[in-house]
């Protein structure tokens, strides 16, 4: 398998080299080439898998024979030995709701399930091929602790972490500055998240600086992101369905950075059976506005009791735009010079109508996300977290609905006191947190400030 760039500037690079590069050298996204086509003989036989047989399955063709199957078996066991639960992402029936319980892993949130792959991913590569990578990420709240966890302590790699100052919750801030190691660098930068991914990706942008230190990347514009998150559409439509391939299953995708539910639309274009895929957004509500009216337009990012989904500009909704239009490079390249230069895109009649057959969307408010939270727990005992909450409330009555539950409502205690007046109860992995030593530092919102860091702390062998 080989992956192009959405804007078309660099040559096919193979899988290792896609996953070590994060962002392309031209400043676009990594996408497979071809997507292999699923048939109702292999939906069927994928059915009887475990999360880790069926991981194995949906990542082999994406990574071709650059990694030997035995290898990427046992990357795979070792990346989900790591989850609380036996099933990995169990499927969950609360009162009239089907949920995937996407948080069973070591930082309680879906990010886990890619992360702990990705980790276990570079640690592979580097030590098979050489070289070292220092990780550069922003995050809103769950990418962070999930990349951290997923790479602390390994060897040739290092990671910097960047998270908006004061606009995470606590225990996701604890999550990442209570780890020591020396290879873990986090930074709280004042402004929002888009402000911190907008300098990660300047650095990446700087290729002669990218190059020197070596910057690789673990959020959801890295190529591997996506495919880990493909398989639990998978297998949530496996459970649903029997392996009947008759048997579509819906959707409803808490979004924010567009990743998640890009891995299902993908897995859709793939052939698997789904049949809408919801994107619920919370008052950041650019992408619901784009399928409403074909238009993306950056406005304000508001303070939300979702905080992870506060994000306007969403790095995988450049993938979308490429698939959207057939693989053309040159006009996502126009369309994102036009975002780039009035904040603002828009695509043509026929491409909104192709959009609204992607995808659903519902932007729910603060209030509509505390009213789901109460509803769930008194219908079914059930807390709920808020950006899962918001899948929900945007999945309503449809049938035949898998809501995505992206992380532990316990990470998210405020809002759950706002909603049913008490805390949601910290599993093993929230424990103790709160009393343990951190360690973090403040820069000022800029890349000058952030390289000026990195290259200080790699020449003191950090
Ligand atoms: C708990 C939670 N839910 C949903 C999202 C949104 O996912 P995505 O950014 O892939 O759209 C995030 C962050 O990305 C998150 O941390
Ligand atoms: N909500 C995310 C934001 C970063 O998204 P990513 O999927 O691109 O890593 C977070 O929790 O950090």
């Amino acid at each position: 398998m080989q992956y192009s760039s959405t804007r078309g500037g660099i040559a096919p690079v193979g899988f290792a080299e896609a996953v070590l590069m994060g962002l392309a050298t031209d400043g676009g996204l990594l996408v497979p080439t071809d997507l292999p086509c699923v048939d109702a003989a292999t939906l069927r036989a994928w059915s009887g898998l475990g999360f880790q047989d069926l991981a194995l399955e949906v990542m082999t063709p994406f990574v071709g024979d650059e990694i030997p199957r035995e290898d990427l078996r046992a990357l795979i066991e070792r990346s989900y030995a790591t989850f609380a639960h036996p099933a990995v992402t169990p499927l969950v029936e609360v009162g009239d709701l089907r949920i995937l319980e996407l948080f069973h892993g070591p930082t309680a949130a879906f990010k886990d399930v890619a992360l702990q792959f990705l980790g276990n991913l570079f640690e592979y590569l580097l030590a098979r091929d050489g070289g070292e990578l220092n990780i550069c990420g922003a995050t809103s709240g769950d990418t962070g602790s999930a990349a951290i966890y997923g790479v602390r302590g390994k060897a040739r790699i290092s990671i910097f972490m960047l998270h908006p100052k004061g606009r995470i919750s606590p225990i996701q801030e604890r999550q990442m500055t209570s780890v020591l190691d020396a290879n873990v660098h986090n930074i709280a930068v004042k402004g929002s998240f888009d402000d911190a991914q907008r300098i990660v990706k300047e650095l990446f942008n700087d290729l002669p600086f990218k190059s020197e230190f070596s910057l690789g990347a673990v959020n959801s514009i890295n190529w591997a992101r996506i495919l880990a998150q493909m398989v639990y559409y998978v297998f949530a439509w496996a459970r649903c369905s029997a392996g009947d391939p008759q048997r579509r299953v819906s959707f409803a995708v808490p979004t924010g950075n567009f990743g998640d539910v890009f891995a299902g639309y993908l897995a859709k274009r793939m052939g698997v059976p789904i049949d809408r895929l919801i994107v619920a957004t919370n008052r950041n509500d650019i992408l619901t506005r784009f399928v409403d009216t074909g238009v993306y337009s950056v406005g304000d990012v508001y303070q939300t009791l979702s905080p992870a989904m506060d994000i306007q500009i969403a790095s995988n909704f450049e993938r979308y735009l490429y698939f959207l239009h057939d693989g053309d490079a040159g006009k996502v390249r126009s369309l994102l010079e036009t975002l780039q230069s009035t904040g603002r895109l828009e695509v043509d009649a026929a491409h909104h109508a192709r959009a609204r057959a992607d995808f659903d969307a519902v932007a729910v408010s603060d209030a509509e996300t505390l009213e789901q939270i109460r509803q769930t727990y008194a219908a079914a005992d059930y807390i709920l977290c808020p950006h899962t909450a918001v899948g929900v409330k945007a999945g309503g009555a449809l049938e035949d609905l898998v809501c995505l539950a992206t992380a532990h409502p316990a990470k998210f205690n405020e809002a759950i006191q706002l909603a049913i007046g008490r805390d949601a109860p910290l599993p093993p992995a929230l424990q103790g947190l709160m009393d343990l030593p951190t360690r973090c530092l403040e820069l000022d919102a800029g890349a000058e400030p952030l390289k000026a860091h990195i290259r200080e702390t790699l020449k003191d062998g950090g």
